[in-house]
């Protein structure tokens, strides 16, 4: 393949085209000639970044396959322009041993066009106490251990599951929740809880547990990922944890980027996720802690679930929303174009930083790397309209709004995963 005239932001910006040879990129430079069977793409007014990289969706097969199946959660990623996605593990069943796990693995590579990785289990069942047989899932093929979804309640199970992940060096990735603090909320804790009289969640929630993590993860020295970050306290607890050294990163969501709960229209649970949209306070203070590096990247938290899931009321609704689709338009129309974060800044956010801290194929462009690039059209203005996604979830706050940033093609592996108006 040559991509001609790439105008590439990746460590640095500049014009030149790209020959991909298999699964790598070969060369890059000013007029290269094409070979006798290239393909050949014009990026003439285009943009070329390191394919999108996204540390947190949920794929629901096997289990849930009328939310999402590897297939469709895959080419939603590809058409969202990801190119290396990691799946969560709160499937049916739980892969928490190598024969439940190998299946999904087998799947993620022959059902999806761009790389799927997949966290295993921290616990058996997701419930449990009882930590999976590390080595063995890690040597089948696991990336690290979350038990996203539930938090991991008893500190002691968090603790031997840290320190074996620290003996084996992976990670242990966690959704932070205390269910005592839970309080059967299904919305922030505040005003907007008040006004439609729903049960809250408080941040502390989050943060108590986050807290007692954050000292297991610098006793036992493992690396410890952050799901969704969503408090302002979690930001402090994190920026103060790396400060003396602990070594922990953090993903935030695009919806806790640019939503608050004031944001929520009503009792509408196509607003209703977990952690939940949070007060005025914490949402800057999640943008804050982007800028400056204390939430180290942007994962979606892709969770597709059916209309029928997401109808009625907050009360009895399913938590989360879908995101491969929407999360590099409107974090490119919302951050970028209104200059509060540089095109650069987000691409490292969303590829160059989970690559090198997953150790996830891409991040960068460059002669000898894989050839996971996503060319993009920057300037076209659309609506986001549900109709046009490839996930089987249509649950997202974000239908009707107006965007700039789409994916022209999505190339993993040296292979066109999406093709604009093509078929994927
Ligand atoms: N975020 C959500 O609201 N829901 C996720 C679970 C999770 O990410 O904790 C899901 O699996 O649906
Ligand atoms: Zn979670
Ligand atoms: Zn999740």
């Amino acid at each position: 393949m040559l991509i001609k005239n790439a105008h590439i932001i990746s460590d640095t910006e500049y014009t030149a085209d790209i020959q991909i040879t298999d699964d790598k990129i070969t060369a890059i430079g000013q007029q290269l000639t094409a070979r006798e069977d290239d393909t050949i793409l014009d990026a003439t007014g285009a943009t070329v970044v390191p394919g999108l990289i996204d540390v947190h969706v949920h794929f629901r097969e096997p289990g849930f396959t009328a939310k999402e199946t590897i297939k469709t959660g895959a080419q939603a990623a590809a058409h969202g322009g990801f190119t290396t996605v990691v799946a969560m593990s709160n499937l049916k069943p739980v892969p928490d041993t190598v024969a439940a796990l190998t299946p999904v693995l087998a799947k993620n590579r022959s059902d999806a066009n761009i790389t799927v990785r997949q966290f295993a289990p921290i616990t058996h069942d997701l419930h449990s106490d009882q930590l999976v047989d590390m080595p063995a899932l890690l040597e089948a093929g696991a990336l690290g251990f979350s038990n996203d979804g539930v938090g991991v309640q008893d500190a002691d199970t968090m603790y031997q599951a840290m320190k074996q992940a620290a003996k084996l060096k992976a990670p242990i990735v966690a959704h932070i929740e205390d269910a005592s603090l839970m309080h059967g909320g299904v919305i922030n804790a505040g005003p907007i809880a008040e006004k439609l009289n729903l049960p809250g969640i408080i941040n502390q929630t989050e943060s108590s547990q986050l807290a007692r993590d954050l000292d297991l993860a610098e006793a036992t020295g493992v690396h410890y990922h952050a799901c969704h970050v969503s408090t302002r306290q979690s930001v402090a607890l994190i920026r103060e944890a790396k400060k003396r050294g602990v070594h922990v990163t953090a993903e935030v969501s695009p919806h806790h980027l640019l939503l608050d709960e004031n944001n929520i229209p009503g009792d509408n649970p196509m607003f209703k996720m977990n952690p939940p949209l949070r007060s005025r306070a914490d949402h800057l203070a999640l943008l804050e802690g982007l800028q400056d590096g204390t939430l180290d990247m942007i994962a979606t938290d892709h969770a597709p679930h059916t209309l029928e899931e997401k109808s009625g009321s907050f009360k009895t609704a399913a938590f989360g929303i879908v995101g491969s689709e929407t999360a590099f338009p409107l974090l490119y129309t919302k951050l970028v174009k209104s200059k509060m974060f540089t095109l650069k800044q987000l691409i490292a956010k969303m590829s160059t930083v989970p690559a090198e801290q997953f150790g996830l194929p891409g991040g960068h462009i460059t002669v000898g790397g894989p050839a996971d690039l996503t060319i993009l059209d920057l300037d076209t203005t659309y609506t986001i309209d549900p109709t046009d996604w490839f996930s089987k979830g249509k649950n997202s706050p974000f239908i009707g709004e107006k965007v700039q940033g789409q994916a022209l093609y999505t190339i993993s592996r040296g292979q066109i995963a999406y093709q604009k108006g093509g078929q994927a």
